[in-house]
């Protein structure tokens, strides 16, 4: 049967190609080599890592669908992925790395909500951890250095370092999550037996529930009670649900008495968390709160040159300080926008431009409502004084050079909702007291000055154009 597996794959294509539109079929369905057959497995050659980030997002129910029928129950399907974007140097993934592995299941539910409360104390326990979620490819910047160096140090040390818990707090997208799953990684990495459990607070809260109902509770909270690293998302999700809280509360108790980690994500920080009981937020603040912030520029950037590098992707330097300066909010969107960008470039066969990019962008994100941010805000001042940004980072005491770090700094605290010791970081390499005392300068000046008034009016009105 081996041997013929690609007449089978034929087979497959020709159900695919009954049920896909054309242009989709050319596409994304041509371009598969059907590799091997062995053992049930089946391996698909595919151009890059984005076609079969695609494939599986958007075709993965026909592509189960064709290979049931043709190569019937149990069958395998993984991909062997040729990276294209320098032919010079092809790379085939698998050669270097363990290839994606994809399992058809025949009933697999859409969405399956893992339950490791089921499983016996004393078995493995399934982590939830995602491997492509570490330390390796997060990158850093001053919007995240303290949670990403603090993160580490949990990840060395579990349990025994002074962030006890680690509260990890910030917008949708910052990369919360990313950090929190790269701590679990590197744990497991370097002591396999660690009992790590990655769980979202609405898994723990249905768990919970189901707990009540089957009369099961002290199983659920000796389960818990027996992990060693307890990682815990969007834990604002528990806000009102007093009952779920006072049964973490316990728990919580537990693990921190016993020198057991736990780590804490939140969109907020522990003072707004409303609907938390006291006791809970007393303990929240134990340990470290830290804030991840809304990438800077170069956080952004980094982020995408890495991901174009290990896709594969053929992107202009360009394009990708197009979309840098324009997605200022979170990471999710940046990457949103080049899958987008790599659809409209393969299915209308066209270069990935900064015309295709403005177009992609106008539909994926909102770009008409400019967002201020402190890179725009240090742009922006050195154009109207006419001066080298890099100035701003410059040790020098030379009056023009002052004035525009402390209005930049003055900005920055008006319109981004960045900590004092982060505007410091980002303009001019300042600590807080810096800022502050800026800020209060630039607000007595504007008072009196009527020049320096004109002109901070001035450079707001070309921030919000
Ligand atoms: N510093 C970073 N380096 C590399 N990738 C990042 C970084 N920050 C975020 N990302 C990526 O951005 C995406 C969104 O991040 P993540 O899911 O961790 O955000 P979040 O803050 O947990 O959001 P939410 O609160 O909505 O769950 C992920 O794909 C993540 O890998």
């Amino acid at each position: 049967m081996s041997s013929d597996h690609v007449s089978l794959w034929d087979r497959c294509l020709t159900i695919i190609k009954d049920n896909v539109p054309e242009a989709i079929y050319t596409n994304w369905f041509a371009p598969i080599v059907p590799y091997s057959f062995e053992n049930n497995v089946l391996i698909i050659q595919v151009p890059t890592h984005f076609f079969y980030e695609y494939l599986e997002l958007n075709f993965r129910k026909i592509l189960q669908l064709a290979l049931f029928r043709v190569f019937g129950k149990g069958i395998q399907l993984k991909y062997k992925i040729m990276m294209v974007s320098d032919p010079k140097t092809e790379v085939d993934i698998e050669t270097v790395t363990k290839p994606v592995s994809v399992e058809v299941k025949k009933t697999a539910p859409a969405v399956q909500i893992p339950d490791p409360f089921k499983r016996h104390v004393y078995e493995e326990l399934d982590s939830q951890l995602n491997p492509n979620y570490n330390f390796d490819n997060y990158c850093q910047s001053p919007s995240n250095q303290l949670a990403r160096t603090a993160g580490m140090t949990i990840a060395d040390k579990p349990g025994k370092n002074a962030f006890n818990p680690f509260f990890l707090f910030g917008e949708s997208g910052v990369g919360k999550t990313h950090l929190v799953q790269a701590i679990g990684v590197r744990i497991k990495e370097q002591n396999p037996q660690a009992r790590v459990l990655y769980i979202s607070s609405h898994l723990f809260q249905v768990q919970y529930t189901n707990a009540v109902r089957s009369n099961t509770v002290n199983d659920f909270i000796n389960f818990y009670q027996s992990i060693d690293v307890l990682l815990i998302d969007d834990i604002q999700e528990l806000a009102s649900k007093i009952q779920t809280q006072n049964t973490f509360f316990h728990i919580f108790n537990h693990l921190h008495q016993n020198n057991k980690q736990l780590v804490l994500t939140s969109d907020r920080p522990p003072v707004s968390l409303e609907g938390m009981v006291p006791r809970l937020l007393t303990r929240f603040k134990w340990g470290l709160t830290a804030k991840v912030e809304r990438p800077d520029y170069e956080l952004r950037k980094n982020i995408l040159l890495n991901k174009v590098h290990h896709d594969g992707l053929a992107i202009s330097d360009e394009v990708i300080e197009y979309i840098s300066r324009n997605i200022t909010d979170n990471v999710r969107d940046l990457e949103g926008v080049i899958v987008s960008l790599m659809a409209h470039s393969t299915i209308f066969n066209r270069d990935i431009t900064i015309e295709l990019a403005e177009r992609v962008l106008s539909t994926c994100v909102r770009i008409e409502k400019k967002q201020i941010t402190i890179d725009s805000i240090k742009q922006t001042v050195c154009e109207f004084y006419d001066m080298d940004p890099k100035l701003l980072q410059a040790k020098t005491r030379k009056r023009e050079i002052v004035q525009a770090r402390q209005i930049s700094m003055y900005l920055a605290k008006k319109y981004t909702d960045s900590s004092l010791s982060f505007i410091g970081s980002a303009i001019g390499k300042k600590d807080h007291a810096t800022v502050l005392h800026a800020c209060k300068t630039i607000t007595d000046q504007i008072e009196t000055d009527k020049t320096l008034r004109a002109n901070v009016a001035e450079i707001e009105q070309l921030l919000r154009k």
